[in-house]
């Protein structure tokens, strides 16, 4: 029996997860999986419950799962509250506490989306590009921190620190997934200003002795950026720090059609992991019915291949997200000319079918 605990957070996080959930019963209807649903309360809905962002229920239920499936929080509402009070902060304790420090963020661009693209079809038909993220380091955690008063003004302060480390393990995970696919990963870095990545350099640099078959290499952060939308296709696997490879991924998102379509997995030394789409809690479009699932849904197959070792729930859970595409359903944000504009529900059932029927 695997234990999933599900924390849909605010704004479209419910409407999402809700649809996740969906597919989620239909693939153990017919795989017939062994799972104990448990729910909880994260972020924005947590704060106004309980008056904190990660209720130590809530961290209790995380321990004891073996996978999370997360929505996401945040928003307006919450903005102003206490620093740690605030909903952010409490993604990131419950990552930090639990050590999930490899994030995996792939950016696949499906071929009937490749009209959805930012870029032209010849620039990124067949993409297909795995960002792994450091998750609990770097400057998101650094100490010291914080706004002060200096001199008679404000002085806003964050500390950028890496140990080699954590380099290291999550250069090895990196280089790990690499293995199974093109064999090439691009270190992202800074190390001509950053003292930091100049190390993250190096230390990268010694741990792909014990892997000969990868070709690796540097770039700067800024380069990287550039040669996302110039030619992203000579990526195979990138790996990063924890801010630079927030911001990357959402750049790449647009590659795939929408922030929407991408997925990602954070996973700790056990591959126990939480799941939750790249994006966040949308408040423009809250409550519409109009966001798009499948990033929450693809995440689902991420939570199946990694943390449940069903690889084979996870290919089903993707070809039928290939289906209702190939049927021509698209969410707002991917839709185009000639395709059906469907709703967040009508697109999760539509996955939940295909799934069913697959
Ligand atoms: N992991 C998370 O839970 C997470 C991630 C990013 C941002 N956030 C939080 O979410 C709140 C809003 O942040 P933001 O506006 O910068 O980023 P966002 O990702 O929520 O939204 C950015 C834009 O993308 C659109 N969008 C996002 N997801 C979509 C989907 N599934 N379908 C269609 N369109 C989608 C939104 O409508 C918006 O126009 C903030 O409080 C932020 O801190 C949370
Ligand atoms: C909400 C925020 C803390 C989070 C991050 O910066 O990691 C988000 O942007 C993400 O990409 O998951
Ligand atoms: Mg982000």
């Amino acid at each position: 029996m695997s234990r999933i605990l599900v924390l849909p957070g605010d704004g479209i996080g419910p409407e999402i997860v809700d649809e996740a959930l969906r597919v989620l019963e239909a693939a153990q209807a017919r795989f017939g999986l062994d799972i104990e649903l448990d729910h909880g309360l994260v972020g924005g809905a947590a704060c106004d419950a309980e008056g904190d962002p990660l209720p130590e229920g809530t961290l209790e239920k995380a321990r004891a799962a073996d996978a999370i499936l997360f929505g996401s929080i945040g928003g307006p509402k919450w903005d102003k509250l206490e620093r740690d009070k605030r909903p952010e902060r409490g993604l990131l304790r419950l990552r930090s506490s639990l050590g999930l420090f490899a994030n995996l963020r792939p950016a696949i661009l499906f071929p009937q989306l490749a009209g959805a693209s930012s870029l032209k079809p010849e620039v990124v038909s067949g993409l297909d590009i795995l960002i792994v993220r450091e998750l609990t380091g770097g400057i998101y955690f650094g100490q010291p921190r914080g706004i002060k008063e200096e001199n008679g003004e404000r002085v806003g302060f964050n500390t950028y620190v890496y140990t080699e480390s954590e380099m290291k393990r999550i250069a090895r995970v990196a280089f790990d997934l690499a293995m199974q696919r093109g064999k090439r990963v691009c270190s992202v870095d800074k190390a001509n200003v950053l003292e930091v990545t100049e190390l993250w350099k190096e230390v990268v640099t010694e741990e792909a002795k014990a892997y000969p078959e990868i070709e690796l290499s540097h770039m700067y952060v800024d380069n990287a950026a550039m040669q996302l939308v110039r030619a992203p296709k000579q990526f195979d696997v990138i790996v990063t720090g924890n801010l630079f490879g927030d911001i990357l991924s959402d750049e790449a998102a647009m590659l795939t059609g929408s922030i929407g379509m991408l997925p990602s997995a954070s996973l700790d030394e056990n591959r126990k992991g939480l799941y939750e789409p790249c994006h966040g809690s949308a408040p423009d479009i809250a409550g519409q019915g109009i966001a798009n699932p499948l990033a929450t849904i693809m995440s689902l197959a991420m939570l199946m291949r990694y943390s449940l070792q069903r690889g084979d729930v996870a290919d089903a859970i993707e070809a039928a997200v290939e289906k209702v595409l190939d049927q021509g359903l698209r969410t707002a944000d991917i839709h185009t000319e000639g395709s059906r504009k469907v709703s967040t529900g009508e697109m999760g059932a539509a996955v939940a079918e295909a799934l069913a029927n697959g």
